[in-house]
Order: structure tokens, then sequence, then C-alpha cells
């Protein structure tokens, strides 16, 4: 299906994923998936439910090949690849911050939006792993589109599951039920964690997690910001210039303590998230402070701190 010539433009957990044309011109990304033994059934009704899904923020499924175990997924094309690039790029954040701050907020409710649409009705789908900025893809407009959310993943059995969350390093976006039931059940709730995380990291344009830093109360950087919340101070974000900026950006910031309550019920539903960026700042109220836990290193050691 694709062009012969398709070049290699990026790699995820899941296999490699190519550049390629389609006869008519049409640009397509086709992701190669490394070969599992899983049945196929599973990959067909896989493929079958996320063909169904239509909306404007997230990367629609052209088609799929599938011969024995050999398997790939042929998506629209995004030109301006994926969000890490344009948030956690040195290049970027030496210069002027790449994504304006308008940019920004119409990102983070693009991808509100998309994932409201995902728990919406008989499309319901959590995406268990959080989110990460891999995940979204910007089109040539800068739209953001949510990609791949969760097909492989349904291939893996729970112990998989553990282990890669250890090893693939995206701890940091992932809600804290998933690690331990003691905070309760994996639901809509752990996305809505996820996404909050992504959109601090969008305002800070730096990981959640960076063990550049020195400064010990800084490694975790959320602390810091909240303090400024709750003090009333001018948030320690760079490029915030306009009141209409500060604005945007202390909206962001309270979704995203919102959405990172430690108890799953006191997180908003994603419709929800998105009334409060499109609303009033007024009208959002101070969230508590969320406990902030480390996740865990290995697998083995699933400690809160
Ligand atoms: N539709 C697309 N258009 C343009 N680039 C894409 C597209 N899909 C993926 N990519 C590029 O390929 C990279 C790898 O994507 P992929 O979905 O395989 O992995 P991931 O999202 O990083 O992780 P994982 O699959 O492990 O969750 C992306 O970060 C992006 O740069």
């Amino acid at each position: 299906m694709a062009h012969s010539s398709a070049e290699l433009i990026g790699k995820g957990g899941y296999g490699c994923v190519y550049k390629g044309k389609l006869p008519d011109g049409h640009l397509v990304a086709v992701k190669v998936l490394k070969e599992s033994k899983s049945d196929g059934e599973e990959f067909i009704n896989e493929v079958a439910s996320m063909g169904r899904t239509s909306h404007v923020n997230i990367v629609t499924l052209l088609g799929f090949c599938y011969e024995r175990t050999k398997r790939a997924l042929i998506y629209d094309y995004m030109s301006n690849g994926s969000l890490d690039k344009f948030i956690f790029n040195q290049e970027f954040s030496n210069t002027a911050r790449c994504l304006e701050w308008k940019m920004l907020y119409e990102i983070a409710l693009g991808i509100a939006r998309g994932l409201e649409y995902l728990h919406r009705g008989c499309n319901t789908r959590i995406l268990h792993f959080g989110i990460k900025p891999q995940n979204i893809l910007l089109d040539k407009d800068f739209c953001p589109k949510i990609s791949d959310f969760g097909l492989a993943k349904l291939w893996l059995n729970k112990e998989s599951i553990v282990s890669m969350i250890g090893a693939r390093g995206t701890a940091g976006y992932i809600a804290p039920e998933v690690f331990s039931r003691n905070f309760g059940g994996v639901s809509h709730k752990s996305d809505v964690y996820s996404y909050g995380m992504l959109v601090l990291e969008l305002v800070r344009g730096r990981k959640n997690i960076d063990a550049r830093v020195h400064n010990t109360s800084e490694i975790y950087f959320p602390s810091c910001i909240y303090e400024d919340l709750e003090l009333g101070r001018d948030l320690r974000i760079s490029k915030v210039a306009t009141e209409e900026e500060k604005e945007m950006a202390r909206k962001m910031v309270m979704v995203s303590f919102w959405c990172i309550q430690t108890t799953p019920s006191e997180r908003p539903q994603m419709s929800k998230v998105v009334d409060m960026l499109e609303g009033d700042l007024q009208s959002i109220q101070i969230p508590p402070k969320p406990f902030l836990f480390s996740p865990p290193r290995s697998p083995q050691r699933s400690t809160k701190s």
C-alpha cells in the first residue's frame, strides 16, 4: 500500500513508523508492528473499532495490513510530527519558545476534546499507559491529534505491563491506581491524570521528572508550581508576557492540578476539563494540593513517597 521508498520517521515501543505515499499522492505514516504471538482476531477487532473512530483530534486510521504474524497500520501523515519535539527540545527552549501560549492552549484544548470523544458513549476507551507527548501528533495547521490509542497495548498481559512501566520511563504520566490498586480501580480517570501531567509539561516545557535538575525540590516540578498557584504568585514559567497569556497559563495549571488529584473520583471528567478550559478562569476553584508521589523505578518497587 505504501510507496516502496518509504523513509523511517520514528520508532515506538511497538514498532517502526515509515513515511509513505499512496498512489493518489496522499501522505501516510505506516506503523509496522513488532511480531506478536497474540491471535489475529483481537487485532482485527481492535482495528475495526479504531476504524469507526472519527474525530478531528484523533489521527485517522486509513487501513491495515495483516499477513500471519506481520501487521501494519496506515495512518494519515502528520507533517509537524510529535509534540515532544516542541516541548523538550533544547533548540526550542533556548531560543524563543517555539509554540506561543495561544498555541499551547489550543493544543491542550484539542487533546482534551479528543480524549473526551474517546471516553464518550460506545467508543469508550481507556489509554492505561498514560498519554505522553510522543502520542500527540501535530498536523500541518498544528491541530493536535491523539495517535495510537491502545491497540498494541491490548496484546500485552499484566506482567509485561508492569515491566514496560519500569523499562520505558513513561511512569510520570501514569496514574497511581495503575501502579497500585490501593488508590482505586483503573478507569477513564486514569487518562485524566495522564492528561494533567502532560499539560503541566506543556506549560513548563520540561519533563515532570527531570534528573538533570540539581535542586531536589525542583526535581518534581509540580510542587513549586502549586505553591505559586496557592499563594497567588506569578507562575514561574517563561515567556508569559500579556495578561491574556497569564490567564491561559493559569487556567491550564489549575485544570492540570484538578486532573492529577490522587483520588480518581476527585479528578474531573474530560467533558468538565473541556468546559473549564473554555470557560472563565474565575469559575475554576483552586484545586487541593495533590499528593505527589514518586512512581516506581523498577517493577518490583511499587512504593510511594
Ligand atoms: N501519523 C504520523 N504522522 C507523522 N509522524 C508519525 C505518525 N505516527 C507516528 N509518527 C512518528 O513516529 C514516532 C513513533 O510513533 P509510535 O506511535 O510508534 O510511537 P510512540 O507513540 O512513541 O510510542 P508507543 O507506540 O510505544 O506508544 C512518533 O513519535 C512520531 O514522531
